[in-house]
């Protein structure tokens, strides 16, 4: 670790940072097991330029444990039906280890029937989800994820908040580079940027999210406050949105983004919803050329004028810490330094 008080800069390795998380982790309640999970996946954000949802997210993560909204000890349960869909039962625990409780029979049954969905409920996601899916394309295989969020997003022309933030991951093997992986909210911008920006006292762009009247603004306050967000794109982003509750929620037995009542829980943060993942073995219909057909793909996109492809910037950032460290605010390290006593 460096420090360079005059920039107000802690340098980490990812190894180090993922340590001191999981030492936070389990400082307020997590199991070791879970801990190792959730640090490897927040250090990771942090690596990546994930901001949103790196180690910005540790109070939240800390007030929910505290809250005993969240079971960090959590022990998931994996219904096992023999066939491509499997169930897991997160027991109010986080989302992430539900996943990894479930992912290796996961693989062997997309393996075995060329497409397997699971879905996770009761379960906690405060993350990205390209962390989830990326993996799945880096062994050659199409992965989806959908995960649905708390009420904060207006319906298209509505007038009250419903949906989650909703966010759709998706990643997809390529020939000889790291595979094209996208991770967007349906949303205008995800809450995390709206209390990042908040915190900073930017404000947004136009179009991200209205006031408690229902009024177009641009402060993240006043979304805050009693406002919402909208939807990306009009009705077509509010459908994406809608499609999620389904996905996430309908379909894993998981509640919707409105349907949990934490209000007892002072301080918690992390929303109580579900999670589904559909992944798919190219090989069955891709005519042995899938990866060189993706990366054909990405290259037009390129050539034909787009500055670049989804998960390129993210790519950037990773060899970047690889090459230079993850570079700490001196307020965010010692943030992180607090949560241990
Ligand atoms: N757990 C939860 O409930 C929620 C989690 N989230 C998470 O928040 C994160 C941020 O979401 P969001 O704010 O929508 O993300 P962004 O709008 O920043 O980015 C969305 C996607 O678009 C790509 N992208 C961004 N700008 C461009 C560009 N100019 N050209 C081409 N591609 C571009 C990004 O790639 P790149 O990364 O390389 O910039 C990324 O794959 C996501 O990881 C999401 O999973 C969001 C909502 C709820
Ligand atoms: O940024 C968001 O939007 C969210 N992230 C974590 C879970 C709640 C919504």
């Amino acid at each position: 670790m460096t420090e360079n008080r005059q920039d107000e800069v802690v340098v980490v390795s990812f190894d180090e940072l993922t340590d001191l998380l999981e030492r936070i982790f389990i400082r307020h309640g997590v199991s070791a097991p879970n801990a190792a999970i959730l640090a490897r996946n927040c250090a990771a954000c942090q690596r990546d330029g994930s901001h949103s949802h790196g180690i910005f997210r540790i109070p939240g993560y800390v007030s929910t444990l505290n809250s005993g909204w969240v079971d960090g000890a959590a022990v998931p349960v994996v219904d096992d039906t023999g066939g491509a869909y499997i169930r897991v039962d997160a027991k109010n625990g986080f989302t992430q280890p539900a996943f990894f409780a479930a992912r290796d029979l996961l693989v062997d049954r997309v393996k075995e029937h060329g497409i397997g969905l699971l879905a996770i409920r009761r379960s906690h996601h405060f993350s990205a989800l390209w962390p989830d899916v990326e993996p799945f394309a880096e062994e050659g295989l199409v992965a989806l994820a959908f995960v649905n969020s708390m009420t904060c997003v207006v319906p298209h022309g509505g007038t009250r908040p419903l949906y989650g933030t909703n966010p759709i991951a998706f990643a997809a093997p390529r020939k000889d580079e790291p595979p094209f992986v996208f991770d967007l909210a349906t949303s205008a911008i995800a809450n995390g940027d709206v209390q990042i920006a908040a915190r900073e006292g930017r404000l947004l762009p136009e179009g991200m999210g209205v006031d408690k009247d229902g009024k177009p603004t641009r402060d993240p306050k006043e979304i805050l406050n009693g406002g919402a967000l909208l939807a990306f794109g009009g009705h077509k982003g509010s459908t994406f949105a809608l499609m999620v509750e389904i996905l996430a929620a309908a379909l894993t037995g998981g509640f919707f983004s409105g349907e949990f009542d934490w209000s007892e829980f002072k301080g918690a943060q992390t929303p109580k919803t579900g999670q589904l993942f559909i992944v798919i073995d190219p090989e069955r219909g891709g005519n042995g050329v899938f990866r060189e057909r993706v990366s054909e793909i990405c290259a037009l996109t390129v050539e034909a004028g787009q500055s670049r492809l989804p998960g390129d910037r993210r790519l950037l950032e990773r060899q970047r810490s690889a090459r230079e460290g993850i570079a700490l605010s001196a307020a965010d390290h010692a943030m992180l330094l607090s949560k241990l006593a």
